[in-house]
């Protein structure tokens, strides 16, 4: 039988940090396209770079430290992965997506402005740090009580009020997104000034190199 393997550096989420909630939304329609992106299968696992793993692993630990519950006021948080490494054909589909006139998801995810104009404003880019392997997309999320950590707006909501410093969110939602940076800086993430969900590290394996491997089952 066909197993597949993963290019070497790279691993997945799951079986390398399993305390971590993974929820990718590009292997399904639950996202701002409104159906699975190219390159990813339903079933397909987050994959990261190892130094990524370590990482996040070192997060999702820290995050239960009594200092971050009370910051986000949470008894049983996890950190929630919705996106992890992404190929570049699905920055390409994600392009073409932008330039066609389909606007079904328009009013959930970027009612103040136009989907061709997601590149220019860096709320998407084509050739992804995603595609480098050490880039994820997060939240968190409270088991003890199933409720998401309050950050102002939903994921990939392409707006001005998802900008990190947006002052017009609440100030639980804006304190959140401070915590939430603060937490991921500690361990060598960085965030970008128009997300408050993107984060990549900074001292990635791969700064160089774009991948275009699909996000799929893996062996190892
Ligand atoms: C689309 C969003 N989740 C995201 O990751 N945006 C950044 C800018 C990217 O595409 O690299
Ligand atoms: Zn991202």
């Amino acid at each position: 039988m066909f197993k597949r393997t993963l290019p070497e550096g790279f691993v997945v989420l799951s079986r390398a940090v399993p305390s971590l909630v993974i929820d990718l939304k590009y292997t399904g329609s639950d996202n701002f396209v409104g159906r699975p992106i190219a390159g990813y299968a339903e079933d397909g696992d987050a994959i990261v770079t190892q130094e990524c793993a370590q990482a996040l692993a070192k997060i999702q630990e820290t995050l239960q430290d009594p200092h971050f519950k009370a910051a986000f006021k949470v008894k049983e948080p996890k950190l929630v992965i919705l996106e992890a490494f992404r190929p570049l054909m699905a920055g390409d589909d994600f392009w073409a997506w932008g330039q066609s006139d389909c606007q079904k998801t328009k009013q959930a995810y970027y009612p103040r402005i136009a989907k061709q104009d997601f590149f220019a404003l860096g709320y998407l880019a084509r050739r992804s740090s995603h595609s480098r392997g050490s880039t994820v997309d997060v939240t968190i999320i409270d088991t003890a009580n199933n409720q998401t950590v309050d950050f102002g707006t939903p994921f990939d909501f392409m707006d001005e009020l998802s900008h990190p410093d947006n002052q017009a969110v609440s100030k639980t939602a804006y304190e959140n997104r401070q915590h939430l940076k603060n937490l991921m800086a500690e361990f060598g993430f960085e965030g970008i000034p128009q997300e408050w969900w993107h984060f990549t590290l900074k001292n990635e394996p791969f700064p160089d190199t774009y991948f275009n491997f699909e996000v799929a089952k893996y062996e190892s």
